[in-house]
């Protein structure tokens, strides 16, 4: 058997999900089945101290010569670095993006992309120009249990869809967490609100379901209709958010399917946690897949078919085991013995893609997370949500 190819990583910041994805990142591949690869950290950024990088370096359990930076810039020279994981907050992906694929380094780059659809389609069109790898790290899409579901759809076990409801929402009692109007969440500095934190992973079950499933010749951008509640303390970002989308269904006579996608910081899609409750539902005339909360890091999945059978299945995240922690945004906790935060699995087709020489990701290319920036584009326009010019600029280098 081959010996795998090992990729070298650079950690761009040091917060909360920087943490998370590279514990992630360093646990043993073979845990997951995965033979082919091997990832490592050789590097990391801060830009409040070098310090906080070295902290940060130890924290994560990274390898004993990866290199420390208390500067951005200073760590994109890097030579030894292949792939960038940027994990600052969204108002900065656009910036921070472009300084590293100005400096030659493939980049995965969290979610939401950027802050609007010009600038997503600006950076594909500098990572086209470069010839670099970039995507989108919106990780739900590389789970088992997402590959699963549409292959449920292509396969035609519930026929065609026909309707997807998809929620992500929590219930943050933002006044109580977030009162200064400080926090990325709802700072509107920092492109905050419930749309692009969480509403993209509503979206991304629409567009995973409904449209990433059709043929790629034949897909079409829906139509938008949006209904967008302004959070109070700040007035400009968004804490409730619904969108209805119709999809043209060119592959049937006459087609339309449609979908309803809602996000919210201030009610949970199940009060209490993980009720009996499908956050998601994928109805076809042949049956319905339900994916339960939450839409982010769902762990079971259950279909309904015509006939009335019934599939359950647990999907559980394999990974480094007790003591390694994670993070949601807001706090953390410990994974349980032999469990993963399954962030693992995005870096996987990265690395895969950095070392096949690809230059998208697999299940959501560049053009689809640009077209969904264009919905959320839209559902902004509608709800006349504004982020402070700076920060929705495609001018680079702009000083944020
Ligand atoms: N996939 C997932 O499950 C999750 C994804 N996310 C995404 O990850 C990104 C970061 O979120 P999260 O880790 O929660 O955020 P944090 O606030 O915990 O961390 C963000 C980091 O970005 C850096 N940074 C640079 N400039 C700024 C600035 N002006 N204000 C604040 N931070 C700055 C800081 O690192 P330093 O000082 O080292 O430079 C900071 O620690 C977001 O895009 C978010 O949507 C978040 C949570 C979960
Ligand atoms: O990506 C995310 O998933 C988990 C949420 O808690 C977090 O706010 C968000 O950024």
């Amino acid at each position: 058997m081959a010996s795998p190819k090992i990729v070298r990583w650079g950690i761009l910041a040091t917060g909360g999900i920087a943490q998370t994805f590279t514990v992630d990142l360093l646990a043993d591949p073979t845990t997951r089945g995965v033979t082919h690869i091997k990832h490592t950290v050789v590097a990391a950024a801060s830009s409040s101290s070098q310090h906080r990088a070295q902290a940060f370096l130890k924290d994560v359990g990274a390898p004993g010569d990866a290199k420390a930076y208390g500067s951005y810039e200073e760590f994109v020279g890097d030579a030894n670095i292949d792939i960038v994981y940027i994990a600052t907050p969204h108002s900065h992906h656009y910036q921070n993006a472009m300084l590293c694929l100005e400096a030659g380094k493939h980049v995965l780059c969290e979610k939401a992309f950027t802050v609007n659809a010009a600038q997503a389609r600006a950076l594909a069109d500098k990572a086209k120009a470069k010839k670099l790898f970039l995507m989108e790290a919106v990780w739900t899409r590389y789970f088992p249990l997402s590959i699963y579901v549409r292959e449920q759809i292509t396969s035609g076990r519930i026929g065609p869809v026909a309707r997807v409801f998809a929620d992500n929402s929590m219930a943050l009692d933002p006044e109580v967490s977030f009162g200064d109007g400080k926090h990325r969440m709802v700072n509107p500095e920092l492109a905050g609100g419930a749309l692009l934190d969480l509403g993209i992973y509503s979206l991304t079950w629409v567009f995973q379901t409904l449209y990433h499933t059709q043929p790629e010749s034949s897909r079409q951008p829906p139509r938008v209709v949006a209904a967008l509640k302004s959070y109070g303390a700040t007035g400009a970002a968004d804490e409730t958010t619904t969108i209805v989308l119709a999809f043209p269904r060119p592959d049937e006579a006459g087609g339309e399917a449609h979908a309803i996608a809602t996000t919210s910081l201030r009610i949970a899609t199940t009060p209490g946690g993980n009720a009996d409750t499908a956050g998601i539902r994928i109805q076809g005339p042949g049956g319905e897949i339900q994916v339960f909360p939450p839409a982010f890091r769902p762990t079971r999945t259950r279909l309904l078919l015509k006939d009335g059978s019934v599939e359950e299945k647990d999907w559980p995240q394999p990974g480094p085991g007790a003591g390694s922690g994670w993070y949601n945004g807001f706090g953390g906790s410990r994974n349980a013995e032999g469990e993963g935060h399954g962030m693992f699995w995005e870096a996987d087709e990265a690395a895969t893609a950095v070392v096949e020489g690809r230059k998208e990701g697999r299940y959501e290319g560049l053009a689809e997370s640009i077209l969904i920036m264009e919905v959320m584009d839209e559902v902004r326009k509608q709800g006349n949500l504004t982020y402070p010019e700076k920060i929705e600029t495609t001018q680079y280098p702009t000083q944020l």
